[in-house]
Protein backbone atom coordinates (compact mmCIF):
# COMPACT_ATOMS: atom_id res chain seq x y z
CA UNK A 1 0.00 0.00 0.00
CA UNK A 2 1.60 3.17 -0.79
CA UNK A 3 2.27 5.94 1.28
CA UNK A 4 3.07 9.91 0.63
CA UNK A 5 5.42 8.70 -1.91
CA UNK A 6 3.13 7.68 -4.83
CA UNK A 7 1.38 11.53 -5.73
CA UNK A 8 -2.05 11.29 -7.18
CA UNK A 9 -3.52 8.52 -10.15
CA UNK A 10 -3.31 11.46 -12.47
CA UNK A 11 0.17 12.12 -12.26
CA UNK A 12 0.89 8.22 -12.79
CA UNK A 13 -1.57 8.22 -15.76
CA UNK A 14 0.38 11.08 -17.68
CA UNK A 15 3.44 10.06 -17.11
CA UNK A 16 3.18 6.83 -18.67
CA UNK A 17 0.58 6.97 -21.09
CA UNK A 18 0.61 8.40 -24.67
CA UNK A 19 -1.28 11.25 -25.48
CA UNK A 20 -4.11 9.48 -27.54
CA UNK A 21 -4.39 7.26 -24.82
CA UNK A 22 -4.47 9.63 -21.84
CA UNK A 23 -7.18 11.59 -23.35
CA UNK A 24 -9.72 8.31 -23.79
CA UNK A 25 -8.78 7.32 -20.44
CA UNK A 26 -9.53 10.65 -19.15
CA UNK A 27 -12.66 10.57 -20.92
CA UNK A 28 -13.73 7.34 -19.16
CA UNK A 29 -12.75 8.35 -15.45
CA UNK A 30 -13.25 11.46 -15.56
CA UNK A 31 -16.24 12.42 -18.14
CA UNK A 32 -14.32 14.96 -19.92
CA UNK A 33 -11.47 17.27 -19.10
CA UNK A 34 -12.33 20.31 -17.66
CA UNK A 35 -11.17 23.46 -18.11
CA UNK A 36 -8.55 24.79 -15.91
CA UNK A 37 -9.45 27.74 -14.36
CA UNK A 38 -7.17 31.10 -14.39
CA UNK A 39 -6.53 31.52 -10.59
CA UNK A 40 -4.54 35.00 -9.48
CA UNK A 41 -0.98 34.47 -9.66
CA UNK A 42 -1.20 35.51 -5.76
CA UNK A 43 -2.84 33.06 -4.85
CA UNK A 44 -0.31 30.67 -6.24
CA UNK A 45 2.52 32.84 -4.62
CA UNK A 46 0.84 32.42 -1.17
CA UNK A 47 0.37 28.48 -1.82
CA UNK A 48 3.36 27.92 -2.35
CA UNK A 49 4.92 30.24 0.43
CA UNK A 50 2.32 28.60 2.76
CA UNK A 51 3.27 25.27 1.12
CA UNK A 52 0.36 23.95 0.08
CA UNK A 53 -1.14 22.94 -3.36
CA UNK A 54 -3.67 25.47 -5.36
CA UNK A 55 -5.68 23.87 -8.34
CA UNK A 56 -8.80 25.12 -9.70
CA UNK A 57 -11.50 23.73 -12.60
CA UNK A 58 -14.52 25.04 -14.09
CA UNK A 59 -17.73 22.68 -14.47
CA UNK A 60 -19.92 24.45 -17.45
CA UNK A 61 -23.15 24.59 -18.11
CA UNK A 62 -25.37 25.15 -21.52
CA UNK A 63 -26.78 28.49 -21.65
CA UNK A 64 -30.39 28.97 -20.67
CA UNK A 65 -33.24 31.32 -22.40
CA UNK A 66 -35.23 31.81 -18.95
CA UNK A 67 -32.15 31.77 -16.61
CA UNK A 68 -29.14 33.24 -16.05
CA UNK A 69 -26.03 30.96 -15.06
CA UNK A 70 -25.89 30.43 -11.14
CA UNK A 71 -21.95 30.38 -10.80
CA UNK A 72 -20.68 29.46 -7.29
CA UNK A 73 -16.83 28.99 -6.32
CA UNK A 74 -16.52 26.09 -3.83
CA UNK A 75 -13.21 25.52 -2.10
CA UNK A 76 -12.06 22.25 -0.78
CA UNK A 77 -9.43 22.23 1.93
CA UNK A 78 -7.61 18.54 2.72
CA UNK A 79 -4.97 18.52 5.33
CA UNK A 80 -2.59 17.02 7.53
CA UNK A 81 -2.52 18.06 11.16
CA UNK A 82 -0.07 20.25 11.84
CA UNK A 83 1.38 18.81 15.14
CA UNK A 84 1.33 15.40 16.75
CA UNK A 85 -1.74 13.64 18.01
CA UNK A 86 -0.09 13.54 21.26
CA UNK A 87 0.77 17.76 21.82
CA UNK A 88 -0.79 19.48 23.90
CA UNK A 89 -4.73 20.02 23.21
CA UNK A 90 -5.01 23.77 23.52
CA UNK A 91 -1.78 23.85 20.99
CA UNK A 92 -2.99 21.43 18.51
CA UNK A 93 -6.06 23.33 17.95
CA UNK A 94 -4.43 26.80 17.47
CA UNK A 95 -1.84 25.36 14.91
CA UNK A 96 -5.26 24.08 13.11
CA UNK A 97 -6.72 27.54 13.47
CA UNK A 98 -3.89 28.85 11.74
CA UNK A 99 -3.06 26.29 9.01
CA UNK A 100 -7.24 26.52 8.26
CA UNK A 101 -6.57 30.68 8.26
CA UNK A 102 -3.53 30.85 6.06
CA UNK A 103 -5.82 28.57 3.23
CA UNK A 104 -9.03 30.60 3.42
CA UNK A 105 -6.69 33.36 2.71
CA UNK A 106 -5.46 32.15 -0.57
CA UNK A 107 -9.42 30.52 -1.09
CA UNK A 108 -10.18 34.42 -0.56
CA UNK A 109 -7.90 35.90 -3.78
CA UNK A 110 -9.92 32.84 -5.59
CA UNK A 111 -13.35 33.81 -4.75
CA UNK A 112 -14.24 31.19 -3.31
CA UNK A 113 -18.28 31.51 -2.33
CA UNK A 114 -18.19 28.14 0.38
CA UNK A 115 -15.50 26.24 1.57
CA UNK A 116 -15.66 22.96 3.21
CA UNK A 117 -12.79 21.40 5.53
CA UNK A 118 -12.19 17.68 6.42
CA UNK A 119 -13.48 15.99 9.11
CA UNK A 120 -12.64 16.11 12.76
CA UNK A 121 -12.93 12.99 14.84
CA UNK A 122 -10.80 11.54 17.66
CA UNK A 123 -11.24 9.87 21.26
CA UNK A 124 -9.98 10.31 24.79
CA UNK A 125 -7.80 12.57 25.62
CA UNK A 126 -9.47 14.47 22.35
CA UNK A 127 -12.57 14.66 23.78
CA UNK A 128 -10.85 17.99 24.92
CA UNK A 129 -11.38 19.10 21.24
CA UNK A 130 -15.08 18.87 21.38
CA UNK A 131 -16.56 21.85 21.53
CA UNK A 132 -20.28 23.76 21.40
CA UNK A 133 -21.28 23.88 17.71
CA UNK A 134 -23.21 27.37 18.08
CA UNK A 135 -20.44 29.29 20.16
CA UNK A 136 -17.34 27.11 20.93
CA UNK A 137 -13.91 28.48 19.89
CA UNK A 138 -13.91 26.47 16.73
CA UNK A 139 -17.03 27.92 15.04
CA UNK A 140 -16.14 31.48 17.00
CA UNK A 141 -13.02 31.53 14.71
CA UNK A 142 -14.83 30.48 11.57
CA UNK A 143 -17.96 33.03 11.78
CA UNK A 144 -14.62 35.76 11.40
CA UNK A 145 -13.52 34.01 8.70
CA UNK A 146 -16.97 34.01 7.11
CA UNK A 147 -17.52 37.55 7.37
CA UNK A 148 -14.27 38.59 7.00
CA UNK A 149 -13.91 36.82 3.44
CA UNK A 150 -17.98 36.59 2.65
CA UNK A 151 -17.80 32.88 2.56
CA UNK A 152 -20.18 30.58 3.43
CA UNK A 153 -17.97 28.21 5.69
CA UNK A 154 -19.23 23.99 6.59
CA UNK A 155 -16.85 23.39 9.60
CA UNK A 156 -17.03 19.93 10.56
CA UNK A 157 -16.16 19.55 14.48
CA UNK A 158 -16.41 17.36 17.44
CA UNK A 159 -19.45 18.54 19.09
CA UNK A 160 -20.33 18.56 23.02
CA UNK A 161 -23.71 18.76 23.25
CA UNK A 162 -24.14 20.33 27.09
CA UNK A 163 -27.92 20.98 26.97
CA UNK A 164 -28.12 17.06 26.36
CA UNK A 165 -25.75 15.59 29.35
CA UNK A 166 -22.68 15.79 27.24
CA UNK A 167 -23.10 13.93 24.55
CA UNK A 168 -20.86 14.06 21.68
CA UNK A 169 -21.92 14.16 18.08
CA UNK A 170 -19.64 14.02 14.91
CA UNK A 171 -21.04 17.33 13.42
CA UNK A 172 -20.56 20.07 10.92
CA UNK A 173 -21.51 23.75 11.36
CA UNK A 174 -23.06 26.00 8.64
CA UNK A 175 -21.73 29.03 8.65
CA UNK A 176 -23.56 31.65 6.24
CA UNK A 177 -21.66 34.08 4.64
CA UNK A 178 -22.94 36.96 7.02
CA UNK A 179 -21.02 35.26 9.69
CA UNK A 180 -24.44 33.69 11.10
CA UNK A 181 -24.19 30.30 12.54
CA UNK A 182 -27.00 29.24 9.61
CA UNK A 183 -27.91 25.32 11.50
CA UNK A 184 -25.61 22.40 11.90
CA UNK A 185 -25.82 18.51 10.21
CA UNK A 186 -24.47 15.51 12.08
CA UNK A 187 -22.96 12.62 11.48
CA UNK A 188 -25.78 9.47 10.37
CA UNK A 189 -23.62 6.28 9.52
CA UNK A 190 -21.05 5.39 12.03
CA UNK A 191 -18.61 3.39 10.91
CA UNK A 192 -17.93 -0.46 12.33
CA UNK A 193 -14.94 -1.26 10.02
CA UNK A 194 -11.61 -2.55 10.90
CA UNK A 195 -9.91 0.48 13.08
CA UNK A 196 -12.72 2.63 12.05
CA UNK A 197 -14.99 1.93 15.00
CA UNK A 198 -16.18 4.69 15.91
CA UNK A 199 -19.41 3.32 17.53
CA UNK A 200 -17.76 4.34 20.95
CA UNK A 201 -16.61 7.96 20.19
CA UNK A 202 -20.03 9.75 19.23
CA UNK A 203 -23.56 8.94 19.00
CA UNK A 204 -25.46 8.59 15.14
CA UNK A 205 -26.78 12.04 14.14
CA UNK A 206 -30.30 12.61 15.12
CA UNK A 207 -31.22 15.72 12.96
CA UNK A 208 -31.61 14.14 9.85
CA UNK A 209 -31.29 15.53 6.55
CA UNK A 210 -31.46 19.18 6.64
CA UNK A 211 -30.19 21.32 3.57
CA UNK A 212 -28.98 24.77 3.98
CA UNK A 213 -30.07 27.61 1.73
CA UNK A 214 -27.29 29.76 1.25
CA UNK A 215 -26.98 33.23 -0.81
CA UNK A 216 -24.85 30.75 -3.50
CA UNK A 217 -27.20 27.34 -3.51
CA UNK A 218 -28.48 25.26 -1.15
CA UNK A 219 -25.92 23.15 0.28
CA UNK A 220 -26.01 20.00 2.61
CA UNK A 221 -22.88 17.77 4.34
CA UNK A 222 -22.97 14.03 4.43
CA UNK A 223 -20.34 13.15 6.52
CA UNK A 224 -17.57 10.59 5.65
CA UNK A 225 -19.24 6.59 6.25
CA UNK A 226 -22.56 8.13 4.98
CA UNK A 227 -21.06 8.31 1.78
CA UNK A 228 -21.14 4.40 1.99
CA UNK A 229 -25.10 5.09 2.33
CA UNK A 230 -27.08 5.72 -1.05
CA UNK A 231 -30.18 6.48 0.71
CA UNK A 232 -28.06 9.16 2.81
CA UNK A 233 -27.14 11.13 0.07
CA UNK A 234 -31.04 10.25 -1.93
CA UNK A 235 -32.35 11.91 0.99
CA UNK A 236 -30.14 15.43 1.06
CA UNK A 237 -30.59 15.72 -2.29
CA UNK A 238 -34.88 15.24 -1.98
CA UNK A 239 -34.52 17.83 0.42
CA UNK A 240 -33.09 19.64 -2.33
CA UNK A 241 -29.70 19.99 -1.86
CA UNK A 242 -27.57 20.60 -5.12
CA UNK A 243 -23.84 20.56 -3.55
CA UNK A 244 -23.56 18.12 -1.14
CA UNK A 245 -20.07 17.76 0.76
CA UNK A 246 -18.55 14.89 2.43
CA UNK A 247 -15.70 15.90 4.56
CA UNK A 248 -13.99 12.70 5.36
CA UNK A 249 -10.74 10.69 7.12
CA UNK A 250 -10.42 7.10 5.27
CA UNK A 251 -6.96 5.52 4.60
CA UNK A 252 -5.64 3.49 1.62
CA UNK A 253 -5.89 0.03 2.86
CA UNK A 254 -9.49 0.14 3.65
CA UNK A 255 -11.39 2.55 0.70
CA UNK A 256 -8.96 3.80 -1.71
CA UNK A 257 -10.93 1.86 -4.33
CA UNK A 258 -14.08 3.05 -3.68
CA UNK A 259 -13.07 7.00 -3.06
CA UNK A 260 -13.40 7.96 -6.76
CA UNK A 261 -16.98 5.93 -7.22
CA UNK A 262 -18.98 7.12 -4.51
CA UNK A 263 -19.20 10.69 -4.65
CA UNK A 264 -19.00 10.29 -8.03
CA UNK A 265 -21.99 8.40 -8.35
CA UNK A 266 -23.83 9.99 -6.01
CA UNK A 267 -23.39 13.22 -8.21
CA UNK A 268 -25.39 11.35 -11.41
CA UNK A 269 -27.70 9.47 -9.72
CA UNK A 270 -29.04 12.63 -7.75
CA UNK A 271 -28.09 15.09 -10.36
CA UNK A 272 -26.78 17.46 -7.84
CA UNK A 273 -23.02 18.49 -7.38
CA UNK A 274 -20.79 16.38 -4.78
CA UNK A 275 -17.45 17.60 -2.79
CA UNK A 276 -15.51 14.17 -1.67
CA UNK A 277 -12.50 15.82 0.82
CA UNK A 278 -10.03 13.57 2.91
CA UNK A 279 -6.89 14.39 5.24
CA UNK A 280 -3.88 13.28 4.71
CA UNK A 281 -0.75 11.67 6.27
CA UNK A 282 -0.13 9.13 9.03
CA UNK A 283 -1.29 9.90 12.87
CA UNK A 284 0.78 8.68 15.27
CA UNK A 285 -1.01 7.63 18.60
CA UNK A 286 1.10 6.86 22.01
CA UNK A 287 -0.67 3.88 22.60
CA UNK A 288 -1.32 0.78 20.96
CA UNK A 289 -4.45 -0.75 19.79
CA UNK A 290 -6.77 -3.39 18.42
CA UNK A 291 -9.41 -3.69 16.65
CA UNK A 292 -10.51 -7.07 17.04
CA UNK A 293 -9.94 -7.79 12.69
CA UNK A 294 -7.00 -10.34 13.75
CA UNK A 295 -4.18 -7.85 13.16
CA UNK A 296 -1.47 -7.10 15.23
CA UNK A 297 -1.57 -4.29 17.65
CA UNK A 298 -0.48 -0.90 16.13
CA UNK A 299 -0.19 2.80 16.69
CA UNK A 300 -1.59 4.48 13.67
CA UNK A 301 -4.78 3.98 11.31
CA UNK A 302 -2.32 3.97 8.38
CA UNK A 303 -1.97 6.56 5.45
CA UNK A 304 -4.50 9.71 4.90
CA UNK A 305 -4.71 9.65 0.95
CA UNK A 306 -5.86 13.31 0.30
CA UNK A 307 -7.22 12.89 -3.15
CA UNK A 308 -10.27 15.43 -2.83
CA UNK A 309 -12.01 16.15 -5.92
CA UNK A 310 -15.44 17.24 -6.85
CA UNK A 311 -17.92 15.72 -9.15
CA UNK A 312 -20.79 17.22 -10.96
CA UNK A 313 -24.26 15.57 -12.60
CA UNK A 314 -22.97 15.02 -15.59
CA UNK A 315 -20.22 12.59 -14.42
CA UNK A 316 -17.49 14.90 -15.16
CA UNK A 317 -15.35 15.35 -12.22
CA UNK A 318 -12.19 17.10 -11.62
CA UNK A 319 -8.95 15.04 -10.84
CA UNK A 320 -7.55 14.96 -7.33
CA UNK A 321 -5.27 17.10 -4.88
CA UNK A 322 -2.33 15.15 -4.11
CA UNK A 323 -2.53 11.96 -1.78
CA UNK A 324 0.67 13.31 0.03
CA UNK A 325 0.12 17.26 0.12
CA UNK A 326 -2.06 19.78 1.95
CA UNK A 327 -4.49 21.34 -0.80
CA UNK A 328 -7.22 23.94 -1.49
CA UNK A 329 -9.54 22.62 -4.54
CA UNK A 330 -11.29 25.24 -5.96
CA UNK A 331 -14.38 24.46 -8.63
CA UNK A 332 -16.56 27.04 -10.48
CA UNK A 333 -20.01 25.27 -10.79
CA UNK A 334 -23.32 26.31 -12.69
CA UNK A 335 -25.82 24.64 -10.36
CA UNK A 336 -28.02 24.85 -13.30
CA UNK A 337 -26.45 21.93 -14.69
CA UNK A 338 -28.54 20.08 -12.07
CA UNK A 339 -31.86 20.79 -13.44
CA UNK A 340 -30.56 20.09 -17.18
CA UNK A 341 -29.14 16.84 -16.51
CA UNK A 342 -32.23 15.77 -14.65
CA UNK A 343 -34.49 16.75 -17.80
CA UNK A 344 -32.06 14.20 -19.74
CA UNK A 345 -32.21 11.71 -17.77
CA UNK A 346 -35.17 11.76 -15.11
CA UNK A 347 -33.88 9.91 -12.58
CA UNK A 348 -36.46 11.96 -9.97
CA UNK A 349 -38.96 10.90 -12.16
CA UNK A 350 -38.53 7.30 -12.34
CA UNK A 351 -37.07 6.96 -9.06
CA UNK A 352 -40.68 4.80 -8.24
CA UNK A 353 -39.94 6.21 -4.28
CA UNK A 354 -43.16 5.34 -3.30
CA UNK A 355 -42.87 2.01 -4.50
CA UNK A 356 -39.32 1.45 -2.23
CA UNK A 357 -41.01 3.12 0.39
CA UNK A 358 -43.74 0.49 0.60
CA UNK A 359 -41.49 -1.74 0.14
CA UNK A 360 -38.67 -0.67 2.81
CA UNK A 361 -41.66 -0.33 5.72
CA UNK A 362 -42.34 -3.60 4.92
CA UNK A 363 -38.65 -4.98 5.11
CA UNK A 364 -37.58 -3.77 8.64
CA UNK A 365 -40.49 -5.16 10.18
CA UNK A 366 -39.36 -7.84 12.64
CA UNK A 367 -41.47 -10.35 10.65
CA UNK A 368 -40.48 -9.87 7.01
CA UNK A 369 -39.69 -12.29 5.24
CA UNK A 370 -37.66 -11.80 1.96
CA UNK A 371 -39.62 -12.27 -1.12
CA UNK A 372 -37.73 -15.15 -2.50
CA UNK A 373 -39.64 -17.36 -5.73
CA UNK A 374 -38.38 -21.15 -5.59
CA UNK A 375 -39.01 -23.63 -7.95
N1 LIG B 1 -14.16 8.65 9.50
C1 LIG B 1 -14.83 7.62 8.99
O1 LIG B 1 -16.03 7.52 9.08
N2 LIG B 1 -14.06 6.70 8.38
C2 LIG B 1 -14.57 5.43 7.99
C3 LIG B 1 -13.83 4.85 6.87
C4 LIG B 1 -14.47 5.11 5.56
O2 LIG B 1 -15.66 5.39 5.48
O3 LIG B 1 -13.76 5.00 4.54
Amino acid sequence: MAGAEWKSLEECLEKHLPLPDLQEVKRVLYGKELRKLDLPREAFEAASREDFELQGYAFEAAEEQLRRPRIVHVGLVQNRIPLPANAPVAEQVSALHRRIKAIVEVAAMCGVNIICFQEAWKKLPWTEFAESAEDGPTTRFCQKLAKNHDMVVVSPILERDSEHGDVLWNTAVVISNSGAVLGKTRKNHIPRVGDFNESTYYMEGNLGHPVFQTQFGRIAVNICYGRHHPLNWLMYSINGAEIIFNPSATIGALSESLWPIEARNAAIANHCFTCAINRVGTEHFPNEFTSGDGKKAHQDFGYFYGSSYVAAPDSSRTPGLSRSRDGLLVAKLDLNLCQQVNDVWNFKMTGRYEMYARELAEAVKSNYSPTIVKE
